[in-house]
């Protein structure tokens, strides 16, 4: 299990386009009653979850209504501060809907979108202008592993997101292999942790012994209730970016409150 002080686990929870901004008060309400009902202890564990943009709204005033110890955030950002860039967020709005975090560079929006290494700097650059916590995703493809083994791929990534970052900043990194995201077959523990340590010697060059010590690194891929002990046991995995499985509260909860139920 981590034990480094400096670095409190971080489970997330990605919705991806799933529930809507009524579906999302409902399944946050519970999610949170069945986190108080097992007594979790948030401090030792964080729990945030990623909305689509359109309930944004809606849960940061179930959160601060309730008083809910839940972070949330969203799951892309605008590169840009504000005009005309239909369909964009900026994120001096994610900032005033008291996001904590965002989702920069997830797979999806790189495939999908074609989304490049230049576009995740430019967006992390803007998470961090607007106080917002970059969750920079980065991970190689099937094709990637077989051509250029395991951890080239992320580290060059995560070496052209932090492109514009200078200064000590608040950040964490999501490492998901693209094979393993949706497909049940998750990374082995100790693949994710080749993966983790490489990145973490990429946050040490770059940034500094000190933000590396404090930087969160999450593996994310087909994480489950099953599995997730066996990744929190590693030295440099930090928590787990969680797709599928944080839509169904129990499983979510179970992942969440990982030492529990398996005595990690
Ligand atoms: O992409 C993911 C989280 O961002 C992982 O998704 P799954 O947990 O569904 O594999």
């Amino acid at each position: 299990m981590n034990i480094n002080p400096r670095r409190t686990p971080l489970i997330a929870g990605n919705w991806k386009m799933n529930l809507d901004h009524l579906q999302a008060i409902a399944f946050v309400q519970k999610l949170a009653w069945n986190l108080k009902d097992a007594n979790h202890d948030f401090a030792a564990v964080e729990v945030a979850v990623f909305p689509p943009f359109t309930d944004l709204r809606s849960v940061q005033t179930l959160v601060s209504a309730d008083k809910l110890p839940l972070a949330f955030g969203a799951q892309d950002v605008s590169a840009q501060d504000s005009g005309a860039y239909t369909g964009e967020i900026s994120g001096a709005f994610l900032a005033q809907l008291e996001c904590q975090y965002v989702i920069i560079g997830h797979s999806e929006r790189r495939t999908l979108h074609n989304e490049t290494d230049e576009q995740v700097a430019a967006k992390v650059t803007a998470a961090l202008k607007h106080n917002l916590v970059p969750l920079i995703c980065v991970g190689e493809s099937a094709e990637d592993l077989a051509t250029h083994g395991p951890s080239a791929v992320p580290v060059a990534q995560l070496r052209a997101a932090l492109a514009g970052v200078t200064n000590a900043a608040d950040i964490v990194v999501a490492y998901e292999p693209v094979w393993a995201i949706g497909s049940g077959q998750a990374a082995t523990p100790e693949q994710a942790e080749q993966v983790a340590a490489a990145l973490r010697g990429v946050l040490t060059e770059t940034l500094g012994q000190d933000v590396a010590d404090k930087t969160r690194i999450l593996y994310g891929g087909s994480v489950k209730s099953g599995n997730i002990a066996a990744f929190m046991r590693e030295p440099n995995v930090d928590g787990a970016l969680v797709g599928g499985a944080s839509l169904d509260i129990p499983e979510f909860s179970s992942i969440i409150r990982y030492h529990k139920h398996v005595g990690v």
